[in-house]
């Protein structure tokens, strides 16, 4: 009884990290369970599966951007929803216009914003503001390692989908020298930033092993299955506790449903432009680029305002 009774008082204090252990615990298990998966269906299933999941949870973790806006300016006000609802249009649009007029560069944009972005997730530390040039270069190259990694492994798919967004052949996409490179730009980066910083140290174990498992999710899945199941799991996932987090102070049933409610609307454009697009198209490689185009324009303000949602958490806990 006594043995219940302290279980249950250390369950209570360490609620908060056995709750962090656990999702982290279930997300590796629904790792390996997917890639084991996958061996028994087939590749065109995979990939449907693997758009309903971005389409699902992927789409939702960018869905509250502008609910996060609005936090970040103080709360509910009305004048300036419109001004942020603006800008927030104004920016998805001027994507729009790059990635139709300049594809190439629209692109290139994406990927390095993308990059940054995913980093920027996996590594959340107040760093001091004297390294902050490097420790975003810092996250941008992680980021980039990762996407790198996928790339190398699915060259031929990524070329033929790049090909069809740019309109323009790339014989050579030099995947594998760049992502050699963007190794060495995070050893060398990292071994700077080892000396700098404690918290960043402590962190070092933790995004190597994560490293190690979208090495080995991007080399056993296809390019959409294993891009998906990184997505997903291991970026929007996080990120939706992270958002939860900042916009109603704890994780909790009630604060899942206040979340997904609040990202229903945005949610179901975005979603069902997406089915109206893959019932439309019936290549397979221009729904890919269309996709990945769709997503472009939202990522732009998204990872704007991510960023500014983990540098107001940081400022509220301190370094
Ligand atoms: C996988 C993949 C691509 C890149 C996708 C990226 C970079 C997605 C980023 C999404 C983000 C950051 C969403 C918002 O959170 C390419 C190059 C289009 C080619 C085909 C395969």
């Amino acid at each position: 009884m006594l043995f219940c009774l302290i279980f249950f008082v250390f369950l209570l204090n360490n609620f908060n990290e056995l709750y962090m252990e656990t999702s982290l615990h279930l997300r590796i298990l629904l790792t390996f369970f997917m890639l084991w998966l996958a061996n028994f269906i087939s590749v065109e299933n995979q990939q449907l599966i693997g758009f309903v999941g971005i389409a699902l949870l992927g789409i939702v973790h960018g869905a509250n951007d502008l609910t996060i806006g609005q936090h970040l300016k103080g709360g509910v006000a009305t004048s300036w929803e419109v001004k942020l609802l603006m800008k927030y249009i104004s920016i998805v649009l001027g994507g729009m216009v790059v990635f139709t007029l300049l594809p190439s560069y629209g692109l290139l944009l994406f990927i390095l914003l993308s990059g940054y972005h995913f980093g920027n997730q996996h590594w959340t530390l107040a760093m001091p503001s004297s390294v902050q040039r490097f420790w975003m270069l810092f996250q941008g190259s992680y980021g980039l390692l990762v996407l790198g990694i996928l790339f190398c492994f699915h060259e031929k798919e990524v070329q033929a989908i790049v090909e069809t967004i740019t309109q323009k052949s790339y014989p050579e996409l030099w995947v594998h020298e760049i992502t050699l490179i963007l190794g060495v730009l995070v050893l060398g980066l990292g071994s700077f930033l080892a000396q700098q910083s404690e918290a960043f140290r402590a962190s070092i174990g933790r995004n190597l092993f994560y490293l190690i498992v979208f090495t080995l999710i991007f080399y056993h899945a296809g390019l959409i299955w294993g891009f998906s199941m990184y997505f997903v799991l291991w970026h929007s996932v996080p990120s939706i506790q992270e958002q939860i987090r900042f916009l109603y102070g704890k994780e909790n049933v009630h604060s899942w449903w206040s979340y997904f409610k609040s990202s229903a609307l945005y949610w179901s454009l975005a979603v069902g432009t997406m089915a109206i697009a893959y019932w439309a198209i019936a290549n397979d490689t221009v729904f890919k680029a269309l996709f990945f185009s769709l997503m472009a324009a939202i990522t732009f303000p998204h990872t704007l305002i991510i960023a500014q949602m983990k540098r107001a958490m940081q400022k509220k806990v301190g370094p």
